[in-house]
């Protein structure tokens, strides 16, 4: 009996219905490349970029009963509930054929991380962590031009802050469990990405 629970918790990790899905979580601060990299990923490891702020914005644009709520929260760096979120990303992960995630902005603080793991049951295979200095990150994020509501120099500070209190502590949480990859994000856009290809190698398309 013991055994056979056991096996069927193995069989239940990472399963997404009837498809197991390998999910790496890109963090690192507002403006450390996470979006830039991502693109770079897909196109060359053939995985599926999900940005939560991306569909969080959609999420504003469709409409939604939620729309006004994170909007508001957005515009004061705020994290917007677990469970908003978490349904994005589900139903984002569900409607996709692939098997491979890479899942962008996600977890930003402990809630985030906890509710993602009790409710998907999926962990992910490592963290990738865009280290990178407020200063550069200041100079990316004013020079940005995509006309987003967030990205003007108070809400850029408010941003440096709930990373630093929220956010850090969950790449410590994983980093305990030897699970980040830590990237020196300050370089050339290029640079940065001659590093992370190197740690998504083992994932590289099969020709
Ligand atoms: N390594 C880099 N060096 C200089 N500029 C960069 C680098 N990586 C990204 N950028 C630029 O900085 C801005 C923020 O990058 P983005 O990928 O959107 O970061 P994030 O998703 O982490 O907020 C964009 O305008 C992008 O073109
Ligand atoms: N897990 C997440 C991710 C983003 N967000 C919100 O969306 C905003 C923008 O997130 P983003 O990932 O697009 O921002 P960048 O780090 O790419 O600059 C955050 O500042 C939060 O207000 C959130 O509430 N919860
Ligand atoms: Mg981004």
């Amino acid at each position: 009996m013991a055994e056979t629970l056991f096996f069927m918790q193995v069989v239940a990790e990472n399963m997404l219905g009837d498809k197991k899905v390998t999910v790496v979580f890109v963090l690192g601060g507002p403006g450390s490349g996470k979006g830039t990299q991502c693109s770079n990923i897909v196109e060359h490891f053939g995985f599926t970029h999900l940005s939560a702020g991306d569909l969080l914005r959609a999420e504003i644009k469709s409409g939604s009963e939620n729309g006004t709520m994170i909007e508001n929260m957005i515009k004061e760096g705020k994290i917007v509930p677990s469970e908003v979120t978490i349904k994005l990303l589900q139903q984002a992960m569900i409607k996709n054929e692939n098997d491979k995630f890479l899942i962008d902005g996600f977890p930003r603080n402990e809630e985030n991380r906890a509710a993602f793991e009790n409710v998907t049951k999926i962990s992910p295979a490592f963290v990738l962590f865009f280290n990178c200095s407020e200063e550069e990150m200041e100079r990316r994020l004013l020079g940005r031009n995509e006309g987003r509501v967030d990205d003007n120099i108070e809400t850029i500070r408010k941003r440096f802050k709930v990373f630093v209190e929220s956010s850090l502590p969950v790449i410590e949480y994983y980093d305990a469990k030897d699970k980040v990859k830590k990237i020196d994000a300050a370089k050339p856009i290029p640079e940065v990405f001659e590093d992370v290809k190197a740690i998504f190698a083992p994932y590289a398309k099969a020709t």
